[in-house]
């Protein structure tokens, strides 16, 4: 793999970077296989999908409950790799502490949304199964918006938001069957996907249908940790 600054989208606002074949089949495939297998109840079933948390969910939506790190089934070699591409290089714990898998069918979606000041401005994504596009918009007060800007995720990529792009932008999934208008002017990482991929949308007119699942896991810092464990030991002991 290069260099971080290689795989940087330019023409999008400060900063994101898109990496294809980030992580091989044989090891998608695992971590397909291992988030499948996972007791039931470690799913949170939401209207329009639904997502495990690891190492856990956070308290009041804002501290992370324990110092126990990501599996690493779910970490290796997804976080390793992301130390060595520098990215938490400035983050609270040097590395990312939590990730969210979210589990998308065809048609399903997230709406617009930011990740907010809970994190270290900086997600690092691994998409796992179908591809799909991620739209940018601007915030703001009026109504309906558009996307300002796309970013079309292949299976096993690594995406890199951080800075302005994290902080001044929403990003959100479309609920819909198929994806429009997909060519080098609209989709911000055209020049970094894999030919194929372009060579397939072109010959669909720039149109893509969504046909299996997607699974997506986003890795990032949680600023605040309490280790719950010896914070309920100091309690007893007072
Ligand atoms: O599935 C994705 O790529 C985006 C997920 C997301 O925005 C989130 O979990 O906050
Ligand atoms: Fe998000």
């Amino acid at each position: 793999m290069k260099g971080l600054e290689s795989y940087r989208l330019v023409g999008l606002p400060d900063r994101a970077y898109y990496i294809p074949d980030y992580i091989s089949e044989e090891q998608e495939q695992l971590l397909c296989q291992k988030i499948n297998s996972v007791p039931s109840a470690r799913w949170t079933v939401l209207s329009h999908r639904r997502l495990q948390t690891w190492p856990t969910q956070l308290l009041n939506g804002s501290i992370l409950p324990t110092s126990d790190a990501i599996p690493n089934w779910l970490a290796d070699p997804i976080i390793p790799r992301t130390i060595d591409l520098g990215i938490w290089s400035a983050s609270p714990h040097g590395c990312a502490n939590h990730c969210l898998i979210n589990e998308y069918e065809p048609g399903q979606g997230i709406m617009p949304h930011e990740d907010g000041d809970v994190y270290y401005p900086m997600v690092a994504t691994v998409s796992l199964g179908d591809g799909i596009v991620l739209d940018i918009y601007e915030k703001s007060e009026a109504g309906p918006r558009n996307a300002v800007y796309r970013i079309y995720q292949e299976p096993r990529s690594l995406l890199v938001t951080t800075d302005e792009m994290y902080t001044k932008y929403l990003h959100g999934i479309q609920e819909i069957l198929i994806d429009k208008d997909l060519n080098s002017e609209m989709v911000g990482n055209w020049h970094l996907l894999n030919s194929e991929t372009k060579e397939n949308i072109e010959k669909n007119g720039g149109v893509l249908e969504r046909r299996m699942k997607r699974i997506s896991l986003t890795f990032r810092d949680v600023k605040t940790v309490r280790n719950l464990a010896k914070f309920l030991q100091i309690n007893r002991q007072s």
